[in-house]
């Protein structure tokens, strides 16, 4: 088995927790309180400012030209993309970058970031790709799954954060990253190493659910 089917399959019921997620769930349905998916917005935007970081640490940790590639693409995907998509978002609600900049930080989300990052740090380009493979991947299974459900086409209010993630470009994305740790694990991945690996991929996808969680706890 491949090492990103083999963690899934593993960290099962933390995964379960994070792409079935109620948060998830009211917002394939639309009925998420706009207050909840706006708190977790804000969070997001200032989530992924921390993810680029990790991204570019990843070009640092990178044992080959080809993995500082694949390491800039999600740079380029956060600084490109995904902010842009949040301050579009932002935007129809009257807020502008300077509010979201200047928002505070929330424990889940300096919890996450800073695991994630630490897991780089501290390790090397495989720790660096388990901790963040759970964020890259679920969120394209979560866009998906929304997407095959209709949930974007019937007057959803999240239809274009559900476009965007069921995208076919997000999707091919998260299938580049799937098979970019499946081949650093080819090389890499040794039984005495799977034990840790599990371990920061659980976490991560723990920290997800808390993430959403988050959203939900701040509706009004
Ligand atoms: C809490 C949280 N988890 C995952 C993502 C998804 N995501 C994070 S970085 C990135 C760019 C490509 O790797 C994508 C799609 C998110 N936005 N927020």
């Amino acid at each position: 088995m491949k090492l990103f089917e083999r963690l899934k399959a593993d960290a099962a019921p933390q995964w379960a927790s994070y792409v079935d997620h109620e948060f998830v769930r009211q917002l394939g349905k639309g009925d998420l309180p706009l207050s909840a998916f706006k708190h977790y917005l804000v969070q997001d935007y200032l989530f992924l400012i921390q993810f680029a970081r990790a991204y570019a640490l990843g070009i640092y940790k990178s044992p080959t030209v080809g993995d500082m590639r694949q390491s800039l693409e999600g740079v380029k995907a956060i600084l490109d993309v995904e902010l842009d998509l949040h301050l579009e978002l932002c935007g129809s609600w009257g807020m502008t970058r300077e509010d979201i900049e200047s928002a505070p930080e929330n424990t889940p989300t300096m919890a996450y970031t800073r695991f994630v990052l630490d897991a780089g740090m501290s390790g090397d380009l495989l720790d660096l790709q388990a901790a963040l493979a759970p964020c890259v991947i679920g969120y394209a299974e979560i866009g998906s799954a929304l997407r095959n459900a209709g949930a974007a086409t019937d007057g959803n209010p999240y239809s274009r954060w559900i476009e965007e993630y069921g995208s076919d470009a997000y999707q091919d994305l998260a299938k580049g990253f799937a098979n970019w740790i499946d081949e650093t694990g080819d090389v890499y991945l040794t039984e005495a190493r799977y034990a840790r690996l599990l371990s920061m991929f659980e976490k991560a996808s723990r920290l997800e659910a808390d993430f959403w969680q988050m959203g939900l706890d701040a509706a009004d």
